[in-house]
């Protein structure tokens, strides 16, 4: 039996059996309703414009529906402009206005449409949970519209009479905006991020800012995100790396316009110390041409220079800081001999492919220049004090975890490190080792003390350092290689020397028994279960499949990420969980003025429809209706007294 006590709190809000009993009803419908639909993407790398789209057009399935609906009544361009518009009211608004289209008959015929599609995606949730995704403003009408009976001639009179309400106030095109965005809303009923909003792309911060105003979504930080989080709290480490990766490239938006990090004292610096050094070996890769803040390519590939050189002097010093990290090996530039030109990697002796370093002093590679220092303070506290930066990071924090199990689904975006025999890979933590889930739990916890610790406090330094360890050590779960050849890359032309090994997760993981032993460990049951990862671009070209382990483990990094489609030969994955299956939608280049629909095919057929009650959040809710029902029996037996309600 319950605790007398709690009881009494949960009377304050069901104060009598009448109360009690009918949420306890209402809680059962839900139950017996078939689940929401969860969606799920990795690997965004600032990729805003396809992202934005796949979010909107809920990855294809609202062209489905409307051709479920209107296939044989509307014709296909009419589809198709009715669908952009569901993605994006406002600026197709904006245009059927400016071009005199928005007429009266264009209003009620497309509030009509969208009226229609509105049913279909409202139909398997209740009509309360409906209600409460609508616009305060208009739920009234939504509600009373979607509810109309056809087959009565009244009902249909005062529905004629609404939409002509609406026409006539003038709020047609407000109205219009706000059923799109509810339609969007009741598409998608959860969303995932299995990591790496950041990088690469264009605009993370536009991404960010899309993910702020979804009504549920969460993240699991990838190794990109970890390293902005890190330039967050202030890590020069954490800070050369995101610069580093921006400029190269040629993402100065996103710094500039996205987040008001000033980069003229890195531009100057740069043009001053490399002159006359031409840097080739830094010129940015273009994939987008910069809106704001274009810059010269001879400057940028200057600055990507001097950031690189920053990036090694101050992770230099980390490894020194940090013997536990092992990565002694990894201070490249106390392996250099300065005036024969080469570098020393593995006992063997390499030519470098650029040798001028006018900032280093050979006896002393990591020190940094006074210039340096200065540089590197100032842009450590542009990321410190950016307030828009803050938000995103914060937001981050608050819907972000490590790694988070949902309905039978763990999600992560890396691996779980592990050792060639199978077994968890081992990390010395406050001199205990940890593997498995509880070192995913203590690296959580080190993640948030790296941001929430106050200055000073002790351990916040400590943190701080292991979000630069977290974004490219042997045992991070979101690196998952054994070292990050940043330096090879630039520096040497043997290829061999820039391998990245894989954790043996990956080729392990790819086993049923691995997944099961994994599934145990997270506590969760070996049927019906699945792990969810990003990270790995799938090479689908080649013959890579991202279903693997028998279809218990998905890998979802299908190269949203424009840099990676070359290898991928697609443009990106979205996972897609409704009642019934598992679906993969294989998505083309993003082609702003092409409306195309990916290729979905189903991973796996549910037994029988999902229900809300046989979900997480189903679990939480039969709890509820059992307190309910123990509250009801207090009541009649009088050991908690009703009030009027
Ligand atoms: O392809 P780029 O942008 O030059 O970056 C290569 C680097 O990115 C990494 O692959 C990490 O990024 P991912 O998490 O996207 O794989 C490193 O392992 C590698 O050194
Ligand atoms: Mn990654």
């Amino acid at each position: 039996m319950r605790d007398l006590e709690y009881l009494r709190l949960l009377a304050r809000e069901y104060p009598s059996v009448k109360a009690a009993s009918s949420e306890i009803i209402n809680l059962k419908a839900i139950c017996g309703l078939p689940k929401g639909t969860e969606y799920f993407f990795s690997d965004l790398h600032g990729e805003y414009e396809a992202f934005v789209y796949l979010l909107r057009s809920a990855s294809g399935i609202i062209r489905e529906k409307i051709r479920e609906t209107f296939g044989h009544i509307i014709p296909e361009d009419e589809q198709v402009e009715l669908a952009n518009l569901i993605y994006y009211p406002d600026r197709n608004l904006a245009r059927l206005i400016a071009e005199d289209r928005c007429t009266e008959d264009w209003q009620r015929i497309t509030i009509y449409r969208l009226v229609e599609i509105c049913k279909v995606v409202a139909s398997k949730y209740t009509r309360s949970k409906v209600r409460k995704k609508m616009p305060k403003e208009f739920a009234y009408v939504i509600d009373e519209l979607l509810h109309v009976d056809y087959n009565d001639e009244n009902k249909r009179v005062y529905y004629g009479e609404i939409i002509r309400a609406i026409i006539d106030t003038k709020v047609a095109d407000k109205f219009i905006s706000a059923i799109c965005e509810l339609i969007q809303n009741l598409t998608i009923d959860n969303l995932h991020i299995i990591g790496d909003i950041f990088d690469r792309g264009p605009r993370a911060d536009i991404i960010m800012n899309e993910l702020m105003q979804f009504h549920d979504v969460d993240i699991q930080w990838g190794n990109h995100d970890i390293s902005w989080m890190g330039a967050a709290t202030g890590n020069p480490a954490c800070v050369c790396n995101v610069l580093r990766i921006a400029i190269s490239y040629n993402s100065f938006d996103v710094l500039e316009d996205g987040y008001g990090i000033n980069l003229r004292p890195l531009s100057m610096f740069a043009a001053k110390v490399y002159r006359d050094d031409p840097c080739t070996r830094f010129t940015p890769k273009i994939l987008d041409q910069n809106i704001y803040d274009a810059v010269d390519p001879g400057l940028a590939a200057k600055m990507h220079k001097a950031i690189a050189v920053l990036q090694f002097k101050v992770e230099g010093q980390i490894i020194r800081r940090h013997p536990g990290y092992k990565m002694d090996d990894r201070i490249l530039l106390e392996q250099v001999d300065y005036n024969a030109g080469t570098v020393t990697i593995g006992g063997k002796s390499y030519p470098l492919l650029d040798t001028n370093f006018p900032t280093i002093d050979p006896a002393h590679p990591l020190k940094l220049s006074k210039e340096e220092e200065e540089l590197l303070h100032t842009l450590v506290l542009s990321f410190k004090h950016s307030e828009l930066l803050h938000r995103h990071i914060r937001f981050l924090y608050a819907r972000g975890e490590l790694y988070k199990c949902c309905n039978g689904n763990l999600m992560y975006h890396g691996c779980i490190p592990m050792k060639e025999d199978g077994s968890f890979e081992e990390m010395i933590c406050d001199g205990e080792p940890l593997s498995g889930r509880a070192l995913m739990d203590y690296i959580s916890g080190q993640i948030r003390q790296a941001y929430f610790l106050n200055d000073g406090e002790p351990g916040k330094e400590r943190a701080k350092d292991f979000m630069w360890y977290l974004w490219c050590g042997a045992k991070s779960p979101v690196f998952g290689k054994d070292k990050m050849t940043t330096f090879e890359h630039y520096f040497v032309a043997d290829k061999a020397l820039q391998r990245e090994h894989m954790n043996p997760y990956y080729k392990l993981s790819q086993k049923e028994e691995v997944c099961d032993r994994i599934f145990e460990e997270f506590g969760l049951s070996k049927q019906g279960s699945h792990i969810i990862n990003g990270h790995v671009p799938v090479k689908i070209k080649d013959g890579e499949t991202p279903v693997k382990a028998n279809g218990k483990l998905f890998v979802i990094d299908g190269g949203l990420s424009k840099a990676y489609q070359k290898y991928t030969g697609i443009a990106g994955y979205t996972l897609i969980y409704n009642s019934n299956h598992l679906a993969l939608a294989e998505h083309k280049p993003f082609n702003p003025d092409v409306e195309s629909t990916p290729r979905v095919s189903i991973v796996e057929k549910m037994k029988s429809r999902v229900m809300v009650g046989n979900t997480d959040k189903g679990k939480e809710l039969k709890a509820m209706i059992e307190d309910l029902t123990e509250l009801v029996a207090a009541f009649r037996r009088g050991d908690i007294k009703e009030q009027n309600d």
